[in-house]
């Protein structure tokens, strides 16, 4: 199919080349079936943005007239010629240089929103995948609740007075905000402009609330992870082990993850991060992004 495309760009354009008598098909091995042409085909019927150096290589109908017309060139046996004169060859042949263009342009900056409930390890998680993965930004979310022990201000969260926070929230500099606890939370959307703005990936940590408002918010243009223990038991120890919690703090968390697991329907992924294995949790994320930002169809997030 494209080999007779290609023929019949040539035929069109008047290409001696192609009546040349000692002309040699260029590609003797492909058919309309050649499976070497099915990701062209894909990426024609795809949205990721048009090709330019592929719609321009097989362009064949100039308004140059004869000037721009590729001179007959032949070309030698491949198993006899060096590379570059074979190179040198096709391309002359074919009417244009060959680019070195990506064939397929960046894929879009990836919004994560990473959720679970209390104590799965989402800190834990996001903390380890700032280790080990590049150009991603890890929105520092603002709240009103106290620092603890080790937390470092900008860093682990915007720690501000609840009067700062309603101001904030005033002022619409926040993209989702919730009342935690007692607490307030809230993502600032600057900070996500920015970064997106660099092409940076974009990693969202929230409650389940906050995830279903920002499903809400942002649809299918962001990726939603549910991050999960692999059993109640494991979670409360995790919980207890933490020791950040009174015993009625204790309480209201425990009761509010068994409602909140049964959300996981909401979610695009579900992370089983299991005690002592937070590193394969952290891999599979890191597979997650990988696949998304290999989509044909990619999201496209806007802030
Ligand atoms: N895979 C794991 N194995 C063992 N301990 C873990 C694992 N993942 C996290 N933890 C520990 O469990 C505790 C809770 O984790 P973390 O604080 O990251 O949870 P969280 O989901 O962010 O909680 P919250 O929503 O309450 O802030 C921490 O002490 C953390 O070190």
């Amino acid at each position: 199919m494209l080999y007779r495309k290609i023929c019949t760009s040539l035929a069109k354009s008047s290409n001696p080349f192609f009546f040349h008598q000692n002309f040699t098909n260029p590609f003797p091995n492909l058919h309309s079936n050649s499976r070497i042409f099915s990701p062209l085909k894909t990426l024609k019927l795809g949205s990721r943005r048009p090709i330019s150096s592929t719609r321009r290589f097989f362009q064949s109908d100039s308004p140059m007239g004869d000037a721009r017309r590729p001179a007959v060139v032949p070309i030698p046996p491949p198993e006899a010629a060096e590379p570059a004169e074979l190179f040198r060859a096709l391309e002359a042949s074919l009417g244009s240089p060959f680019t070195s263009e990506p064939l397929v342009p960046e894929a879009n900056p990836l919004i994560i929103v990473v959720s679970g409930p209390s104590g799965v390890g989402k800190d834990a998680v996001i903390k380890r995948l700032r280790e080990v993965r590049e150009n991603i930004h890890f929105v520092v979310t603002a709240t009103s609740r106290p620092m603890r022990p080790g937390e470092i201000h900008g860093k682990d969260y915007f720690f501000v007075s609840k009067e700062e926070f309603l101001e904030m929230i005033n002022k619409d500099e926040l993209l989702e905000y919730a009342l935690v606890y007692g607490d307030y939370k809230g993502i600032p959307k600057q900070q996500i402009r920015e970064h997106m703005a660099k092409g940076s990936d974009i990693v969202l940590r929230v409650d389940i609330q906050g995830a279903a408002t920002l499903r809400n918010i942002l649809g299918d243009s962001a990726v939603f992870v549910f991050l999960v223990a692999e059993s109640e038991e494991a979670l409360v120890k995790r919980l207890i082990d933490r020791k950040t919690e009174t015993k009625e703090t204790l309480l209201i968390r425990i009761a509010t993850a068994r409602e909140e697991v049964r959300h996981v329907a909401d979610f695009d992924y579900v992370v089983v991060n299991k005690e002592g294995e937070l590193e394969n949790a952290v891999k599979l994320v890191e597979s997650i992004i990988d696949a998304e930002k290999a989509k044909v169809k990619q999201r496209n997030a806007v802030i």
